[in-house]
């Protein structure tokens, strides 16, 4: 509160200039009638404005005074018959063109109602020449569990601004999830508000395709309802997720998708188990190569990989760039179910040394050639896992700390909606990616395969020769 050159009463601040305005006397008849039109003006405005509320109200009433209650309702009875018959006959003619519009209608309207004061308390209001400015709700379209609201932001807002709100909006609007990313135009932000959640049943295993098409592999389901086709050609993949997070499920659901190429010798798995075999044991004949007990078998595995790469690195250089499966020259996939084992936890030194250098080998010149590596952690921190940056591909499924987000998937991402550290136990096997193109993170789901359906995998498609340096009975 000011305390000096403080006076009571209301400060008028001196006019620039003075000016009387003149007196005019209107007759009552006048004013009247100019009220009325202007109220008849702007009854016209809203009729128009609101026509899909005034139309279908005008109809029925029309129907009602014409033929009384029998009219509307027989009319709604009539849309109801043609809507249902339209939606079991052509269901996604019917979605697209008949349920999507109409719920898109209604829900742009409850934005609407909410949008001045969700803009105001998320701080996207803003203060500009003394008055206040909005971002523009410009449209509303929905799809199965999602709305997509088209923003236009106010002159320097950026998406990021309503990325890190995102939260905020979701409690406001009443929606699950709230995801912002750049619209067509560099004014223009998209917030895709999911409703429902897709991915809360379990999804089941996936068609095993013919032949294995390493540039997306069918491994589980989007949130926006797509299904997850995972990239393996040019890449290492990296799964990082809490105990009990569904690590399991991202290789079993791999190895499911490369089952038949196991079969015709297009694909060779190498299976690499610390944890006794606890994981990979039951699906072990998958594997063309695979150690659960013994380090030095495991390091050898990892040597042998390392030489694989860099003698066909040798053979192709300067004349391919990526290297073409055959059955003479398989693509290799190194599973690895707990990598901290080999590089954090294991107490042979020398060994641990060994291993890293085969796989910083391994990692950096294997994923032109034919060379991957597919493995789990749980602790992505760099103590644990000094070459994480080595694996361009890196899947966060449930983490512990939301500090570990953006430690997976890359800087600003869980701003960006990637909120791996809120998925809920009971969700297992979801987890956030970075999708090739898209700068926001998805959400998806892998499939589950239970033990019996990994057994019978095994079964069908497995060609084990080699468990911890030994040949398997029959297999050579
Ligand atoms: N995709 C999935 N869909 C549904 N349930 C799943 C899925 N993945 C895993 N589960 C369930 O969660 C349990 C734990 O999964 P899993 O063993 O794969 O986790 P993990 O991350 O490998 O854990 P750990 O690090 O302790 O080995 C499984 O027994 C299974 O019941």
């Amino acid at each position: 509160m000011p305390l000096v050159n403080v006076i009571r009463g209301d400060r008028l601040d001196s006019a620039p200039i003075n000016v009387r305005t003149p007196f005019i006397r209107i007759p009552l008849w006048l004013a009247l009638s100019w009220w009325t039109l202007k109220a008849l003006g702007r009854l016209a405005v809203v009729l128009v404005r609101f026509w899909y509320v005034t139309g279908p109200a005008v109809f029925f009433g029309w129907l009602y005074l014409r033929w009384g209650w029998a009219g509307p309702v027989g009319v709604v009875a009539l849309v109801a018959v043609v809507a249902s018959a339209w939606g079991f006959g052509h269901r996604p003619s019917f979605l697209r063109f008949g349920w999507w519009p109409v719920l898109a209608r209604f829900r742009r309207w409850l934005y609407r109602r909410n949008w001045h004061a969700a803009m105001v308390t998320a701080k996207l209001a803003v203060s500009f020449d003394s008055h206040t400015v909005l971002p523009v709700l410009r449209k509303v379209q929905c799809t199965a569990g999602v709305d997509v609201v088209t923003v236009r932001m106010v002159t320097g807002q950026i998406p990021d601004d309503f990325a890190k709100v995102a939260e905020r909006l979701a409690h406001t609007f009443g929606v699950r999830q709230v995801k912002a990313v750049p619209g067509a135009r560099p004014d223009v932000v998209l917030l895709r508000l999911f409703r429902g959640d897709p991915l809360a049943k379990l999804v089941r295993p996936l068609p095993v395709p013919a032949v294995p098409e390493f540039t997306a592999l069918p491994v589980g389901k989007r949130e926006d309802g797509d299904g997850y086709d995972l990239r393996l050609f040019g890449t290492q993949v990296l799964v990082v997720g809490a105990t009990g997070s569904g690590k399991g499920s991202v290789i079993w659901s791999v190895v499911r998708s490369l089952a038949n190429g196991v079969t015709s010798g297009l694909v060779q798995l190498w299976g690499l188990d610390p944890k006794g075999g606890m994981e990979l044991g039951m699906g072990a004949p998958m594997f063309a190569r695979f150690a659960r007990k013994d380090y030095t078998a495991m390091c050898e595995l990892i040597e042998e990989a390392a030489t694989v790469a860099k003698e066909r690195a040798g053979k192709l250089y300067g004349r391919t760039r990526q290297h073409t499966p055959t059955p003479d020259e398989p693509l290799i996939v190194l599973v690895i179910d707990e990598l901290a084992n080999l590089t954090a936890y294991l107490t042979d030194r020398q060994l641990k040394d060994r291993i890293k250098a085969a796989l910083s080998i391994l990692l950096s010149q294997g994923r032109a050639v034919g060379v991957h590596v597919l493995a789990a952690i749980q602790d992505p921190r760099k103590e644990v896992l000094p070459f994480r940056d080595l694996f361009p591909t890196r899947i966060g499924l449930r983490l512990a700390e939301a500090a570990q987000v953006d430690l997976v998937l890359g800087e600003g991402m869980r701003d960006r909606g990637a909120l791996c550290d809120r998925i809920p136990q009971n969700l297992p096997g979801v987890g956030f990616v970075v999708i090739d193109g898209d700068p926001t993170p998805m959400r998806v789901r892998f499939s589950y395969l239970a033990d019996d359906e990994i057994r019978d995998m095994a079964h069908t498609y497995g060609r084990l020769r080699v468990i911890d340096g030994e040949f398997l009975d029959g297999a050579a």
